[in-house]
């Protein structure tokens, strides 16, 4: 099969490793016959300062025709600063999100078996095992509601960022979840503030009333707090966690973190048509940027999302994970999940061993 691929390498790491998953991509497209045209969209800090804007005009139509978006991540200190969205580069990502109706974000963390050792967390902890999937509300909530800043007449200068989630919102990412969990372990734990905010009671009845529709899915709610905390105690007992934007946002930087590296988080950003935009949850990392220390794993594994999830091709997928797993058996390593004194590889060694794999 031919597949035409939108690429949005963006800023910091991300070139470096789009880079690599590319070239993973293409491996495996000559392993199990497809070709893949790509094509370079400009977004993010590279934009700002190429044309002026993060989000050029056509960027969601360049990728809409295509079957799928491989982005590695966008941002940096270097527009950090600046008050116009146009020239903030994590504008362009949540319009790229909200433009292609990409609701659901799927984020696994799973503790590779090779990695034991660069989990945080107690030996027996580690040993029960982790592997949840976490679904993340990605087109609602606070990072979409509006943001002011004024002036009061007592108390100086005041912002605010309006949440609001509706019901179809809540509901079409509940169902996401209790669909996944069906593929996996029964079991959804909803993540919210009920006990405070009133999207979260909105959130909290609209999962109860599908949780009784899929009766054969184990069903939790749990506060965010309790969350983070239960994430360190035992992520074991997770199989799906649904959230909303913004507490997903941060409880799967903790997750990615308890299995060793954010470096090995990949992403599948879905809506109810194609493409898909699949991504490392990580951002583009400013303080390793350039040097050949970056993870590709996180992005080599987004392609294996991609195939999985956009393409309808599980053994081609599950070659880039067996791929990626073997690499890690025989024990190389980035620096970002090195033990101390370990030797390390770089981004280009770590990118071409797993291809030499497939
Ligand atoms: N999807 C995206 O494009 C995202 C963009 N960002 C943007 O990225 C910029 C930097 O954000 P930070 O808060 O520093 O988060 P970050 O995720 O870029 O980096 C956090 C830490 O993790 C390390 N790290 C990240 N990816 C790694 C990899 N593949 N291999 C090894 N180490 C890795 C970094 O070196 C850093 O120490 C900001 O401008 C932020 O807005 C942040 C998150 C997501
Ligand atoms: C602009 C942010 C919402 C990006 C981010 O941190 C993420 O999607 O993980
Ligand atoms: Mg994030």
């Amino acid at each position: 099969m031919n597949f035409k691929i939108a690429l949005i390498r963006g800023d910091g790491i991300g070139p470096e490793v789009v880079g690599e998953a590319v070239k993973v991509m293409e491996a495996v497209g000559k392993k199990f016959g497809h070709s893949f045209s790509f094509e370079d969209v400009l977004m993010g800090g590279c934009a700002i300062d190429a044309v002026g804007k993060s989000y050029p005009e056509g960027t969601a139509e360049k990728c809409k025709a295509c079957d799928a978006v491989l982005l590695g991540a966008v941002g940096g200190p270097k527009w950090g600063h600046a008050s116009d969205p146009e020239k903030r580069p994590e504008t362009a990502l949540l319009s790229i999100r909200k433009d292609l109706g990409l609701y659901a974000n799927l984020r696994p963390a799973a503790l590779r078996p090779a990695l034991a050792d660069a989990c945080p967390l107690k030996k027996e902890t580690a040993e029960k095992g982790i592997d949840l999937m976490m679904v993340r509300e990605l087109t609602g909530g606070i990072y979409f509601g509006k943001r002011e800043r004024y002036q009061t007449e007592d108390r100086g200068e005041e912002a605010s960022d309006r949440m609001a989630y509706s019901q179809m919102e809540i509901e079409r990412i509940g169902r996401r979840a209790f669909e996944l969990a069906r593929l996996r372990r029964h079991k959804v734990s909803s993540v919210d503030k009920a006990n405070v905010l009133e999207t979260s009671r909105l959130w909290r009845s609209i999962m109860h009333r599908l949780s009784e529709e899929y009766s054969d899915v184990e069903y939790e709610d749990v506060l965010v707090d309790n969350a983070a905390m239960q994430l360190v105690k035992d992520p074991s007992q997770f199989d799906v966690v649904v959230t909303e934007n913004m507490f997903g946002d941060i409880l799967s930087d903790e997750a990615s973190m308890v299995t060793g590296s954010i470096g090995l988080l990949p992403s599948a950003s879905i809506g109810d048509t194609a493409p898909g935009l699949y991504e490392p949850i990580h951002g583009s990392a400013p303080d390793i940027a350039g040097q050949d220390k970056a993870n590709p794993i996180a992005t080599i594994l987004s392609v294996g999302m991609m195939f999985r999830y956009s393409f309808h091709l599980p053994h081609e997928a599950d070659a880039i994970e067996q791929a990626v797993d073997a690499v890690l058996a025989e024990g190389w390593r980035t620096q970002d999940i090195a033990k101390s004194g370990e030797q390390t590889i770089g981004t280009v060694q770590m990118g071409e061993l797993i291809r030499r794999k497939l």
